[in-house]
């Protein structure tokens, strides 16, 4: 597996403060990395870390095979929006992407249009930063950390002060670069709900530790996320959703089998089994939350101890 970032033993004190201690984890190529942390976790410091806008204490950041600071090309292949978004408040939308295009030294114009059309800003082209909105700020600040068609993206709370449809559209956007573009993003967000539906992988700090790291697979297998059947006859179930490679699926007990994958259609489903022969009693939908498997995290960890 590619690896795009790897953290290892990293820690970092602000004068007395142990504000990250002895933190590591490993973001690879394609994943949708989502970092979930209370207030003063230690998430915006990691990214502070990474990208070099603060020196490292200890431990190793090793960042698109060069190691943190001897950063050469590293950066170039990194879009970041760390805290407020780096737009010059004086200038206007397209004034800024401008200003940024030529610091990358992109030549081609119509990059500047085509990000500003990304993030939906056409209408506020001409408009300065002081007078955008908290959101449309937001947009501005990930249509500059796209100029360079980064590998990768760092994004501290990108979805902050979003609208519903904001967030949405921002949502799919993430998921259509790492889609389309293969492009890999580290990404944190108070907004678990959201976060879950974006990442495919999820780390966990608390006062400055790393306490876990879970695949969005495993937490929902953990959550027990998915189709949820109770039958009659469970062997005759599981043979038929094996033969019709429903998979993966757990058989909890003589009566119930979760179905893992939730995007399989249940009418359809409760079809074929009955048609198979088995009586199906129910089929529920169970979604896990990310929220819950945090709270419960937090809880097993003590509520996390202070360095
Ligand atoms: N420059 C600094 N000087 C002193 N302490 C700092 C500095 N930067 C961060 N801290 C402290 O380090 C801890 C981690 O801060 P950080 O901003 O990384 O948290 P966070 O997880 O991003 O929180 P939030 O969700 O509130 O943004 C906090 O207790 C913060 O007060």
């Amino acid at each position: 597996m590619d690896t795009i970032l790897k953290l290892q033993h990293v820690s970092k004190q602000f004068g007395r403060f142990q504000a990250l201690n002895d933190v590591s984890f490993t973001v690879n190529r394609g994943d949708i990395y989502g970092l979930i942390g209370e207030n003063g976790a230690g998430k915006t410091t990691i990214m502070r870390l990474i990208t070099h806008l603060s020196p490292l204490n200890s431990g190793s950041i090793t960042l698109l095979g060069e190691q943190a600071p001897h950063y050469q090309q590293a950066l170039k292949h990194v879009g970041a929006a760390i805290e407020t978004p780096a737009a010059f408040k004086k200038l206007t939308v397209k004034q800024n992407l401008t200003l940024a295009a030529i610091q990358h030294g992109i030549q081609d114009k119509q990059v500047i249009t085509d990000n500003i059309h990304f993030v939906g800003l056409d209408e506020k082209a001409t408009t300065k930063a002081s007078k955008l909105s908290l959101g449309q700020r937001q947009r501005l600040g990930l249509a500059l950390a796209l100029l360079s068609q980064p590998d990768f993206l760092v994004l501290d709370e990108p979805i902050n002060g979003l609208d519903p449809s904001g967030i949405m559209a921002f949502r799919e956007l993430l998921k259509k670069l790492n889609r389309e573009q293969n492009t890999t993003i580290l990404i944190s967000s108070h907004i678990l709900t959201e976060l879950y539906q974006v990442s495919t992988k999820f780390g966990f700090i608390s006062h400055g530790q790393f306490i876990k790291e879970v695949t969005k697979e495993d937490l929902d297998k953990e959550n027990r996320s998915g189709i949820l059947l109770t039958v009659d006859d469970v062997k005759l179930a599981a043979e038929l959703l094996d033969s019709s490679n429903i998979q993966p699926f757990t058989v909890l007990d003589d009566a119930r089998i979760l179905v893992h994958d939730l995007s399989v259609d249940t009418a359809k489903l409760n079809q074929e089994l009955v048609i198979a022969g088995v009586a199906v009693k129910n089929i529920t939908r169970q979604e896990g939350s990310l929220e819950e498997y945090y709270t419960d995290l937090l809880k097993t960890q003590g509520g996390g101890q202070h360095a």
